[in-house]
């Protein structure tokens, strides 16, 4: 399988607090790898370097073949790379479906804003048409209409991923996509997923809930005080001692009977 993401040897520091030190993690066309790791292991921070918002201390970051931590967060976007957030805040007056078409401009940029009359009409149709489809496909076309900032917690992250694919996205990251979301529709939202997946968008995905990542990912990366420490099948990851020495400390992981990583 082709490296779609890859990152060489990052690190980042924040003053003199270092937060990831030379990290090196791949994501293969097609895959779907869950991001973990003990709060404050630098997840989000991972999301943030290959967006384009935190900028590297050394190492490289590669797409499709081309370095791309060097290029600013917008050209990083229209290279096909996506993000979606663990708390999307939403603005208080447009309407889901305002909010999902307006996502689009960002992949039509400064072209539309030159177009005029029926050329513009046939974008914005065809653009309202993409964005009904897909508040559809996600089970938001009920709140369409609704403004953005009304609508609940899962939907939210719901409409965050709706925003994310009109953009016709090729790596989609999404930062704790159950967060808010009730445990009874977990299992809708790994189906969306797989939806969004067959579609042949690849995605990273930074979880803590286990059922969650072992039921969507082919392979996790788990992170511990900036570096990676495992790289396995979610099935894997309960064996794993240095994953639970992470997660549980060391003191505890000595009690389990345990299989060697
Ligand atoms: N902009 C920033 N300035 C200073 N320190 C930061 C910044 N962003 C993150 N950090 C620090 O980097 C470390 C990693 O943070 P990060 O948010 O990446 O962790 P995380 O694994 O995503 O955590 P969580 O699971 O709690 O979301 C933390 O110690 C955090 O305080």
């Amino acid at each position: 399988m082709s490296a779609l993401l890859e990152l060489d040897g990052i690190a980042i520091r924040y003053g003199g607090n270092t937060v990831l030190s030379g990290l090196a993690l791949s994501v293969g066309q097609g895959e779907i790898v869950g991001l973990l790791g003990p709060n404050g292991s630098g997840k989000s921070t991972v999301l943030n370097a290959v967006t384009g918002f935190a900028p590297l201390a050394g190492g490289e970051i590669r797409f499709d073949g081309r370095r791309i931590d060097r290029l600013t967060p917008q050209r990083i976007a229209q290279l096909g790379i996506r993000r979606t957030f663990q708390l999307p805040s939403m603005p208080a007056r447009m309407s889901v479906l305002e909010l999902t078409m307006a996502a689009s401009s960002e992949r039509h940029g400064l072209g539309a804003a030159l177009l005029r009359g029926r050329t513009m009409r046939a974008l914005e149709d065809a653009t309202r048409a993409r964005a009904r489809a897909l508040l559809d496909e996600l089970k938001l076309s009920a709140v369409a209409q609704l403004p953005a900032a009304s609508i609940s917690g899962g939907q939210k992250k719901l409409l965050g991923i709706a925003c994310a694919m009109m953009t016709e996205p090729k790596l989609l990251l999404l930062d704790e996509p159950t967060a808010g979301v009730h445990p009874n529709l977990r299992g809708e939202l790994v189906a969306e997923l797989r939806s969004i997946h067959r579609l042949g968008v690849t995605l990273m995905v930074i979880e803590h809930d286990m059922h969650f990542i072992r039921e969507l990912c082919d392979r996790c990366v788990v992170l511990d005080r900036g570096s990676a420490i495992a790289n396995c099948k979610p099935a894997e990851l309960e064996r794993n001692r240095r994953v639970l020495d992470a997660y549980l400390g060391r003191a505890h992981a000595a009690r389990q009977p345990l299989e060697a990583s």
